[in-house]
């Protein structure tokens, strides 16, 4: 083994002094994640969104976006609940380009991993305390997990992840919603096998101890398309694979049936105006089907200030990695499932 440490060794617990919430803080959010439970073992209809920016890049703009989405979050709150995306660590697919606030919390190419993380706690806190809204992540990193795990309220195992052990593992441990998506080549045994394993009791080797987990009830799927051999698109958002995946489910057994729709990756094909097309086709399968209904309840969507994307962080709240359904556009589509799910209840 050749690392080379070019830091001194974090220390978890004064990392996670940095960003503590106070006791009225921790109720308000301890409310929202029960409220978030609960519309994962259905027994609350309303619609899950998972919304927010493909990559926190810049803090100024991601709180921006969080004042706004907590002011329609309040106006939707009785059919929809928004949990944000405030995504720190991104995966790439050959590990070149940004890789998130943790890597680079400049956004400028220049890596410094112990100063990003505390920046992912900061946003994580500010985005909770300065708007109310609770708050997503990607577990890219699972031996960082200790670090948010007090902050941040639904996980996401992702694409390039899913068939890990670890992540798996770690996801059993977790206490909050953790969705697993399937993986770049759409295959769905994969993500389910990872269903599996975090919702089962694991023993594993973590942060230098043995321990052991009791399973995560609240392990889910988010289906996010894949491509095939070809990098040819397959979309799995509609009809034909809703119904697969809730077969699946029902086989295998596994507790609290939950679907998210990644309205954008490769069932979007990367073209961020396709997710308002894919959120209102889901709707209708909803509509249609009263086990799509009962099943399907949440969206993911990647939503920023600004419409697209950019390669360099030049204009304000634009991402610089996927692209993004800018605000306005994201409002319109947000009181259009609204609108939709008041209609049909
Ligand atoms: O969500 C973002 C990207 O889809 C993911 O990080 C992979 O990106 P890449 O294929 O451009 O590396
Ligand atoms: C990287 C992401 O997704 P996926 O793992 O589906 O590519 C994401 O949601 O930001």
């Amino acid at each position: 083994m050749s690392f080379k440490e070019i830091s001194p060794k974090i220390n978890i617990d004064a990392i996670k002094m940095l960003g503590h919430l106070n006791n009225e803080q921790q109720e308000k959010k301890l409310k929202r994640d029960s409220e978030l439970e609960a519309i994962i073992k259905g027994e609350d209809e309303r619609l899950l969104l998972i919304i927010g920016p493909c990559s926190s890049d810049n803090e100024e703009a991601v709180l921006e976006y969080a004042r706004r989405l907590a002011k329609l979050q309040e106006e939707v709150k009785d059919k929809i609940f928004m949990v944000m995306r405030v995504y720190t660590a991104k995966p790439r697919t050959n590990g070149d380009g940004y890789k998130g606030l943790i890597h680079e919390p400049d956004a400028d190419g220049h890596t410094d991993l112990i100063n990003g993380i505390k920046m992912v706690r900061d946003l994580h806190y500010k985005v909770i305390t300065e708007t109310g809204l609770t708050t997503a992540d990607e577990m890219l990193y699972p031996e960082n997990l200790p670090m948010v795990d007090d902050l941040v309220s639904y996980h996401a195992v992702g694409a390039r992840s899913v068939e890990n052990q670890q992540h798996r593992f770690v996801a059993s441990g977790i206490d909050v919603p953790t969705g697993l998506k399937n993986p770049t080549s759409g295959n769905l045994n994969v993500m389910f096998n990872g269903i599996y394993a975090a919702q089962q009791a694991q023993d594993f080797l973590f942060g230098r101890a043995e321990v052991q987990t009791s399973g995560n009830p609240l392990a889910h799927a988010i289906l996010r398309g894949g491509q095939d051999e070809n990098g040819k698109y397959r979309p799995n958002y509609y009809t034909d694979n809703l119904l697969e995946t809730i077969a699946i489910y029902e086989k295998m057994g596994l507790k609290n049936p939950f679907i998210v729709i990644d309205t954008n990756h490769d069932n979007s094909g990367k073209k961020f105006m396709e997710q308002i097309r894919i959120v209102r086709q889901t709707l209708v399968n909803r509509d249609w089907d009263d086990k799509i209904r009962a099943n399907v309840r949440g969206f993911m969507i990647e939503s920023y200030l600004e419409d697209g994307r950019q390669d360099k962080p030049e204009v304000f709240g634009k991402s610089i990695t996927d692209p993004c359904l800018g605000w306005d556009k994201t409002e319109m589509l947000v009181k259009e499932i609204y609108q939709t799910e008041s209609k049909n209840n």
